[in-house]
């Protein structure tokens, strides 16, 4: 069985790593932290989990924990990463930091963006992006895995196949995102507080969100030339999820049947992510409580623009499915295992 350790395992995406791994058959828990639930049970906290996963929250020790595990997640607040994972590194344990810490490939971008010093720059470039679809030999070999952002998954996922195929002007794409609150954190705050969310709909963070600069890197990665896009978030009255529309002009004339054929062709042999072929386009409520990205891509006849719909469950392709679904690459595993399941009915 492989050691597992979850740093930051009362917020959301801890917590969902807690309840998907307990249907995962190679991986024993062995150690969650938390600092305002220490010596609290994990079911307490979590009534869901009682009688499944009754351990309790520890502060956090990297010496002592480090030695009882094979591999760490790291669910906690990008520039608390990197405070422990360069210590859990040099212990020899493989990391998967859920955070934005280890995901740029340049030093200034992630400080420029995330308004922070990164403070382990040592470790910049060993840290392999957690993309599967993208990545998966690089993801394999990693001791360090930088599981990527909610909305640059999604976008990404979405855009690859013709960024990379030069199919499409990488300065015409323009990526409106919607998200759940969850994706916000466990954390209240009067931004997300029911009564300001409820029954209203509003963009944030317009032509300055941090995940601009990581999709933005991810698709330079594939095209030929220079990559510069706007992308709006948005936050929705709903639990969880993300549904990006996103719009793109085409560089050459190619019909609808073409386009469908290059996305299944591009991800044969991806397990979780699905290419709708028909004229209905993916919701989000179809890959709730699931590891699936379903893309849904339509040409506009009238103005000749790509339109992609990509949705996707923010904590889990989002977030902490994403990061089993490393674990899995990481550790010689089917990656499917422990997320082979379809999302919640209806
Ligand atoms: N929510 C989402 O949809 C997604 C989240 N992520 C990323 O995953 C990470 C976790 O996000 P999420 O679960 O939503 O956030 P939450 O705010 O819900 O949880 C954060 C966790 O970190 C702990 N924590 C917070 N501050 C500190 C600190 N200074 N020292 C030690 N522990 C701390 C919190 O518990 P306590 O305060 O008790 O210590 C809690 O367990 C973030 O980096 C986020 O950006 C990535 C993709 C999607
Ligand atoms: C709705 C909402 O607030 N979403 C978060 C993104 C969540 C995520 O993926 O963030 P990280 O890059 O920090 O891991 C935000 O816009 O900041």
């Amino acid at each position: 069985m492989i050691k597992a350790g979850i740093i930051g395992a009362t917020g959301y995406a801890g917590a969902e790593l807690v309840r998907l791994l307990t249907n995962h058959s190679k991986v024993e828990i062995e150690f969650l932290t938390s600092r305002s639930f220490t010596g609290q049970k994990i079911s307490e906290v979590y009534p869901a989990l009682a009688g499944i996963v009754d351990l309790k929250c520890e502060e956090i020790d990297i010496k002592q924990q480090a030695k009882r595990v094979d591999i760490v997640f790291t669910a906690l607040p990008h520039g608390v990463s990197m405070s422990v994972v360069p210590e859990l590194i040099k212990a020899g344990v493989k990391v998967i930091d859920l955070s934005g810490d280890y995901r740029y490939s340049s030093q200034k971008i992630y400080e420029d963006w995330y308004q922070q010093k990164h403070e382990s720059s040592e470790l910049i470039d060993k840290a392999v992006y957690g993309l599967p679809e993208l990545n998966k030999e690089e993801i394999k070999e990693a001791g360090l895995v930088a599981n990527p952002g909610c909305y640059p998954t999604s976008a990404t996922l979405a855009l690859a196949p013709v960024v990379e195929e030069g199919l499409v002007d990488s300065q015409s794409i323009i990526i409106d995102a919607k998200s759940g609150v969850t994706g916000a954190g466990r954390k209240p705050s009067r931004v997300t507080h029911f009564s300001e969310v409820a029954e209203s709909f509003k963009a944030y963070k317009v032509g300055e969100h941090r995940h601009t600069s990581e999709i933005e890197q991810n698709l330079a990665g594939l095209s030929a030339k220079e990559v510069i896009l706007s992308f709006t978030p948005h936050l929705v009255p709903m639990k969880r999820g993300i549904l990006s529309t996103i719009y793109a002009d085409l560089t050459q004339k190619v019909n609808s049947k073409e386009l469908i054929e290059l996305y299944q062709k591009f991800y044969s042999q991806e397990p979780f992510a699905r290419i709708r072929q028909e004229e209905k386009m993916p919701e989000v409520k179809e890959v709730t409580g699931s590891n699936y990205c379903d893309l849904g891509i339509k040409l506009d006849k009238r103005t000749g623009r790509l339109i992609i719909i990509s949705v996707i469950d923010n904590l889990i392709k989002g977030a902490s499915g994403q990061a089993i679904q490393n674990l899995n690459l990481m550790s010689d595993l089917d990656e499917k295992e422990g997320l082979d399941f379809a999302g919640i009915i209806p």
